[in-house]
């Protein structure tokens, strides 16, 4: 089965209207790698700009509310981001299960919510490092796969994102081996959900990617791309991280 990859960027809470022309080059070097699939993640506010800046690129949101509409406060819905222009966005990173407390059950909603409004999926799972040292990490991350997978998920759709929560930022990554291994378990145990699609669904791989690691994670068994933080902020980390998953 192959797969094509994705290797799709999150901004997370930094940049500006000066910084989208980081997303010129980064456009430009989506177009000439027409065998793979990117996309950028920003900030809520500058979806749109993004969008109309670069209309060829696919700008997605980072998280969206599951209900369509009502009284939360300071959320967007799936609605809102489409309207805006994402074509996609991440849900359950594990900055946001952290800092916003939110489960299983939320990210599950918030995937279906997206393809209710015909937006893709980047479901994140991860273990933290006190759950990997005490030998859970294969546990602990098919437990959120069992409880995050939107119903009906499919490749069309939904993507996810393994990311060691002990490796994001931190210039620290697993071994290839170590990669392999969950990304190999996150395939089996959608197998279990979904059967067949499973094999079509991408599972890419988060946390420390650059562009001097990308090529070794980027070819590990089982990972269908990447999902970059820190080093999809400026084209010139980013545009190299897009030629090694080619
Ligand atoms: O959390 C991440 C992407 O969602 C990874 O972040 P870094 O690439 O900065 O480690």
């Amino acid at each position: 089965m192959t797969r094509r990859k994705l290797v799709a960027g999150n901004w997370k809470m930094n940049g500006s209207h000066a910084a989208l022309s980081e997303l010129d080059a980064i456009a430009e070097a989506a177009a000439a790698h027409t065998s793979i699939d990117v996309a950028v993640a920003v900030p809520a506010t500058l979806i749109a700009p993004a969008a109309t800046r670069v209309p060829a690129l696919s700008i997605g949101a980072e998280d969206v509310h599951a209900a369509d509409h009502g009284a939360h406060t300071g959320c967007v819905s799936a609605a809102m981001v489409k309207e805006a222009g994402a074509r996609f966005s991440i849900v359950g990173h594990s900055e946001r299960r952290a800092d916003q407390g939110e489960r299983d059950a939320d990210v599950k909603a918030k995937a279906e919510a997206l393809h209710r409004h015909g937006l893709n999926a980047i479901v994140c799972v991860g273990e933290t490092l006190d759950e990997r040292e005490a030998g859970r990490a294969e546990a602990v991350v098919t437990a959120q796969i069992a409880g995050s997978l939107p119903d009906g998920a499919a490749a069309e759709w939904c993507a996810i994102a393994y990311e060691p929560v002990w490796a994001i930022g931190t210039g620290r990554t697993p071994t290839a081996a170590d990669v392999a291994a969950m990304q190999g378990a996150i395939r089996a145990k959608l197998r279990a959900m979904i059967g067949e699609e499973a094999d079509r669904l991408r599972i890419l791989y988060g946390g420390s990617v650059t562009p001097d690691n990308a090529r070794e994670l980027l070819h590990v068994a089982d990972v269908d791309g990447a999902l970059v933080g820190g080093a999809s902020l400026t084209a010139a980390k980013f545009v190299p991280i897009i030629a090694a998953a080619n």
